[in-house]
């Protein structure tokens, strides 16, 4: 299994990602040196990489800072020349020249299993969606393949009981997991969440990552932590995917906001890994960080299919 956790340590400029929703291109700019690096244009229907330019930060824009170790840079991308870096919107990820076919033309539900010797055997490679009950797996699943209903989402914990497979464009899967730390499902119903779900992460040789979905508009839960701790041991490859970032825009009555709560698990979760792994914003309501997690797949596949 490849390990896109322990990729190597860069140097550490301070550099700024605006993240207001007004702008859909990527910017990076240096804080320091005010040089623009390249942007990309996250288009809503259009996933390719064909078109970028450069900008300069307005004033006004918020600013994220992420400085250059926090990045996750996948392997075999060219890091020398700074100026044709490229991350993509409310996320840590640089572009690699493996982020291509990122677009879904045909999605298909093959299976549930609850082992993982049923799951497909077919070799095609695959990303696991994991978190908490309700944290809205399957309503990614959804938002992604533009579908409202091909994943069975529901406001009550504990919907998905099974390890389900979504077949993307005949080439590779989108795997629906059951939620952690609901323990309120009557037990027949109930599954050994840890046994089965463990044995999948350890043996699935298929598993290009994991991805652990964390609700961003609470604060980070103990079992979210734990999960990841466990991950980073076992040395799963995984992504970190914020749901719900469409709830909380404005901070109230001293509850933190979304951006607050994703930088607060990443300074929890810091000492579990030995580089930083990919992060990335979502919502299901907005759509927000559809086509940017596309991307990040695509890239993670066909790097995956190469080696
Ligand atoms: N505001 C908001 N609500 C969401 C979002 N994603 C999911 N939800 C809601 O959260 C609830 C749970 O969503 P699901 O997708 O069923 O969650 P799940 O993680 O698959 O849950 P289990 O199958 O029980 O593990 C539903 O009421 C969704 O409408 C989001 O991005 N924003
Ligand atoms: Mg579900």
């Amino acid at each position: 299994m490849m390990l896109l956790t322990n990729l190597p340590r860069l140097y550490t400029p301070i550099i700024s990602v605006p993240h207001s929703s007004l702008y859909s291109h990527l910017l990076l700019l240096p804080k320091a040196t005010l040089v623009p690096f390249s942007s990309i244009l996250s288009h809503a229907s259009k996933s390719t990489l064909t078109t970028s330019h450069s900008l300069l930060t307005p004033s006004e824009e918020p600013q994220v800072e992420i400085s250059l170790e926090k990045l996750f840079i996948p392997p075999e991308t060219d890091t020398g020349s700074l100026l044709s870096t490229r991350i993509l919107k409310g996320s840590n990820i640089v572009l690699s020249k493996y982020a291509s076919s990122a677009q879904i033309e045909q999605a298909d539900f093959v299976k549930s299993s609850t082992t993982t010797e049923q799951c497909p055997s077919d070799g095609l490679p695959e990303f696991a969606f994991v978190g908490r009950s309700n944290v809205g797996k399957s309503s990614l699943v959804n938002s992604i393949v533009r579908r409202k209903k091909l994943a069975l989402t529901s406001k009550k914990p504990g919907k998905t009981q099974c390890i389900n497979h979504f077949r993307i464009n005949d080439s590779w899967y989108l795997v629906d997991l059951p939620g952690y730390g609901y323990a309120a499902a009557p037990k027949e119903v109930r599954t050994d969440w840890s046994k089965f779900t463990k044995d999948y992460f350890l043996n699935r040789s298929t598993l290009v990552s994991v991805f652990l979905l964390v609700d961003a508009s609470i604060p980070a839960k103990k079992i979210d932590l734990e999960y990841a701790s466990w991950l980073g041991q076992n040395q799963i490859p995984m992504t970190l995917v914020f749901t719900k970032c469409d709830k909380r825009k404005r901070k109230k009555n001293g509850v933190k906001r979304a951006e607050e709560n994703v930088e607060d698990f990443q300074g929890l979760i810091r000492e579990f890994f030995d580089a930083t792994p990919p992060w990335i914003m979502t919502s299901s309501v907005t759509n927000q960080g559809r086509d940017e997690i596309l991307l990040h797949m695509a890239q993670l596949r066909n790097y995956w299919l190469k080696h």
